[in-house]
């Protein structure tokens, strides 16, 4: 997979360097390029900015810096139209069914916006070689999309083959089945006065198997009722 990132806080992705990410970089299952939206300005001040129209706080990202940076992204794209990812608080809710389904693109980039936000105009105009898609990471506003953009090529990017070890540890895990994961433990044994559950020292495989799905069930009743709204996967 390849994936481009577009910033004027190139180096806040520099976390893409390092760890499960960074790792896959150098392993060849990830292309990550990340670009300075800067370079696609042409004034002495490397303007990426101006107030808006209608007046109100903030200032607005100009089109032009984002039109030129689009079109060099897509301009040597493995794809005929990569998927453009754009954070921004009023997006639909990033999740893990779209997280399994980025995973399948081949080409993925993500537009960070700040300020108040991006030309509205940009959108439509990148649907003409894009598939956009405006995304939130939740009922919060953070000052950019740098930070969305970091949570969402880890969530994806941890779902191609060969990135994580052992891919037996991605079945298990909150939201894969539609609910919450079950409570984990490890050595000792007791621990200060709190002990592991008797049923995961028993050995039996049914028992555990049996009282994890009941833990995931309770802990998605108390802590996420409206996951269960939907019916969780067998
Ligand atoms: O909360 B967010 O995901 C988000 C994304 C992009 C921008 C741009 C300015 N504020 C932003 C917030």
């Amino acid at each position: 997979m390849r994936i481009d990132v577009i910033s004027i806080f190139p180096d806040y992705l520099s976390a893409l360097d390092i760890s499960l990410i960074g790792r896959a970089r150098q392993d060849g299952l990830l292309d990550v390029r990340v670009h300075d939206l800067r370079e696609y300005t042409h004034d002495r001040h490397r303007t990426v900015d101006d107030t808006p129209y209608g007046g109100g706080a903030g200032m607005v990202m100009k089109p032009e810096p984002w039109a030129e940076a689009l079109e060099a992204v897509a301009a040597d794209s493995p794809v005929e139209r990569p998927t453009l990812l754009v954070p921004t608080p009023s997006g639909t809710v990033f999740s893990q069914p779209l997280a399994r389904e980025l995973a399948e693109h081949e080409h993925l980039v993500f537009a960070c916006g700040r300020y108040e936000g991006i030309d509205e105009r940009v959108f439509p105009w990148a649907a003409e070689r894009f598939d956009v898609r405006l995304v939130s990471l939740g009922d919060y506003v953070l000052n950019g999309g740098e930070v969305a953009v970091l949570a969402m090529v880890e969530a994806v990017g941890r779902l191609i083959p060969g990135v994580v070890g052992n891919p037996e540890s991605l079945v298990e895990e909150s939201h894969e089945d539609g609910l919450l994961e079950y409570p984990v433990y490890t050595k000792p044994s007791s621990w200060r006065g709190h002990d592991v559950p008797p049923v995961l020292l028993s050995g039996d495989h049914g028992k555990i198997a049996v009282w994890r799905r009941a833990q995931q069930l309770e802990r998605t009743r108390q802590r996420r009722p409206d996951l269960l709204a939907e019916e969780p996967s067998a």
